[in-house]
């Protein structure tokens, strides 16, 4: 008998439609308000990973008509110093949305620096404010990986409620913020971490998955319910995500590929969301 093979959740293709939705937005703020949405990207540090995932939401900035800003600071860069750079920005009119990119060193506290981030400038999700509103089915914005999952969820119709979600990963934009949205499609939702018990027999009883550890190949296919809808939202060196892949396939029903699954979506959730940010501030007072 041949082994079955799961479907594939095309992140690539669904970005670009949405990226495509993001152009004529941005074209059509431009034109009519004579304003370009503009994204901040702040970086800490040098960390080659996180210099070439800036350098991806910048390229996708300008194919889809935003302005990019980038705001380079040294790994010895204080709190106090991250969290006045990100009010400078917050308080700037010409900036629509911020995103810092995680991680930013250990000898910074990351939750006083995103919330140095003003809420309506949030577009990545991370202050506390937004993570609220995500838990409470409020709106705000959404976690960019966490939303590019749902978006993509929807896309191929899976309808979590009543599914048992179990989430790998707690971090505070990606496994927590994504368990809460989960929760909120009235999904009943199982955090497992490094703390747990029987992980594999939590994770086989997933009928859907969502890997979120930051280790290669963590998850294999045995882990894995026949038919469970299977999310990689892992990233690690080499593009390699958190699901051993071919094995997976073999058991899953729908599969997100790493790469070409998540992380293009969840810049186009960024996209999005900076174009969502843009309108209400260039609106705003007429
Ligand atoms: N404040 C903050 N927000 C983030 O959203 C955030 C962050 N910090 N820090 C790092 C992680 C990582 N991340 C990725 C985004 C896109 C891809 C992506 O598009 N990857 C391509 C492959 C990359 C390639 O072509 O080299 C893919 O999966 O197809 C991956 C990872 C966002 N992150």
């Amino acid at each position: 008998m041949p082994t079955a093979q799961a479907q594939l959740m095309n992140g690539t293709d669904l970005a670009r439609t949405l990226i495509d939705d993001t152009a004529r937005r941005a074209a059509a703020l431009t034109r009519d308000q004579h304003v370009v949405p503009t994204l901040a990207t702040v970086l800490v540090g040098d960390d080659p990973a996180s210099v070439t995932y800036v350098r991806m939401k910048q390229k996708r900035c300008e194919r889809a008509g935003l302005r990019s800003e980038h705001v380079a600071l040294p790994a010895s860069t204080s709190t106090a110093q991250l969290v006045d750079a990100l009010g400078v920005l917050s308080a700037d009119p010409g900036i629509h949305g911020i995103l810092l990119q995680h991680p930013v060193g250990d000898h910074i506290d990351e939750r006083a620096a995103f919330d140095a981030i003003a809420p309506e400038k949030d577009v990545d999700g991370v202050t506390s404010q937004s993570f609220a509103a995500m838990a409470l089915g409020g709106n705000g914005f959404a976690s960019c990986t966490p939303g590019g999952i749902i978006r993509l969820l929807d896309h191929y119709a899976v309808d979590p409620a009543g599914m048992h979600a179990v989430v790998v990963g707690r971090s505070p934009i990606l496994g927590r913020p994504v368990g809460m949205l989960l929760l909120g499609r009235n999904a009943t939702v199982t955090y497992c971490h490094s703390h747990t018990r029987n992980l594999g027999s939590i994770v086989s009883a997933a009928d859907l998955l969502v890997a979120a550890v930051g280790k290669p190949n963590f998850i294999v296919g045995e882990d894995i319910k026949p038919g469970a809808v299977v999310i990689d939202a892992g990233y690690n060196a080499g593009n390699i995500g958190d699901v051993e892949f071919s094995s997976a396939r073999t058991r899953a029903s729908l599969i997100t590929p790493v790469p070409g699954g998540v992380g293009p979506m969840t810049i186009a959730t960024l996209l999005a969301q900076t174009i969502d940010a843009a309108e209400p501030q260039t609106t705003a007072g007429e």
